[in-house]
């Protein structure tokens, strides 16, 4: 039997499991089945609370996405790690550092039952995202023009403007939209994530921007399809929002499972994300 917890971050759920007093050890095709939201458990991502690795952290911090891939990076997550580990007694902590495979994130308990995240600091190189472009104004080589005008044609199809793209620790690309209810999420958000431009796959935003201190925001992620929340993804948007001269240093990120606070101060300094964390049901399951 597996003991977890049924979390949520603005409805970006997940289930937490105490990796520490557990032995645990899943297949692609155990999380994949845990996942199912008719024939498992049901969740977006698989958190799993591990010893640390790193002396300077408290706890490693695993991600798994829904389709059984792991990634580096999950800021809704992250505040239900923080959560969890408090709940459970493993940290009485008011700030916490976990190792991910990107780095390590700093979560600490806020006002009104809130949690910051210090997401670490966006990169911006092709390479680190990874995109496949010769140079970061540009999101194209030579060689790929073709995946351009595909891009071209899909951005002009259905009216979104040229992409920005960031790795919080995972790769996102964000699209400018003039009305997120309208945004072809499913259509263009499958068809980027998997692009050949993304040689991991990508997170797709779609950001509609209110003014500098408010967008609207839906995503398309990795491994999972569209989510209620995506907390990388809202620091994702923000980031290329301020690069595009569009947003100011706090945004309030609404994406449809509820808002998100976001800081970012500029390049080389790390992105701040603030809110809130559900812990829903404690749960067992024999594999
Ligand atoms: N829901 C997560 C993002 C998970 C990212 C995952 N889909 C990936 O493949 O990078 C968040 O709140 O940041």
């Amino acid at each position: 039997m597996i003991n977890f917890t049924k979390m949520h971050g603005l409805g970006n759920d997940f289930v937490v499991i105490d990796a520490i007093n557990q032995v645990i050890s899943l297949s692609a095709g155990q999380i994949r089945f845990m996942s199912d939201r008719h024939f498992g458990i049901g969740f977006d991502q698989l958190l799993l609370v591990e010893k640390a690795t790193l002396n300077e952290a408290d706890f490693k911090y695993r991600i798994f996405n829904a389709d059984g891939s792991e990634v580096a990076q999950c800021g809704n997550g992250a505040r239900c790690f923080a959560r969890f580990v408090r709940d459970k007694h493993l940290s009485d902590k008011d700030e916490i550092c976990v190792s991910t495979d990107s780095g390590v994130l700093v979560l600490r308990f806020a006002d009104d039952n809130m949690i910051t995240v210090n997401m670490g600091i966006p990169k911006h190189k092709p390479t680190e995202i990874p995109l496949l472009a010769t140079e970061e104004s540009k999101f194209y080589s030579a060689d790929i023009a073709t995946e351009r005008r595909q891009i071209d044609n899909l951005s002009s199809h259905v009216g979104q403007r040229a992409f920005g793209a960031v790795s919080m620790g995972n790769p996102h690309a964000v699209l400018q939209v003039h009305d997120i209810k309208t945004a072809q999420v499913a259509n263009i958000g499958a068809q980027l994530e998997s692009h050949a431009i993304f040689p991991e796959r990508a997170n797709i935003g779609f950001m509609q921007v209110i003014d500098p201190h408010h967008i609207k925001l839906r995503v398309y992620e990795r491994g999972t399809g569209e989510t209620l929340a995506c907390g990388s993804g809202a620091c994702a948007a923000v980031v290329i929002g301020i690069e595009q001269h569009l947003l100011a240093h706090d945004v309030l990120v609404e994406l449809p499972g509820g808002n998100l606070k976001i800081n970012w101060a500029g390049r080389g300094e790390p992105v701040f994300m603030t809110g809130p964390a559900t812990s829903v049901y404690d749960g067992g399951i024999a594999l």
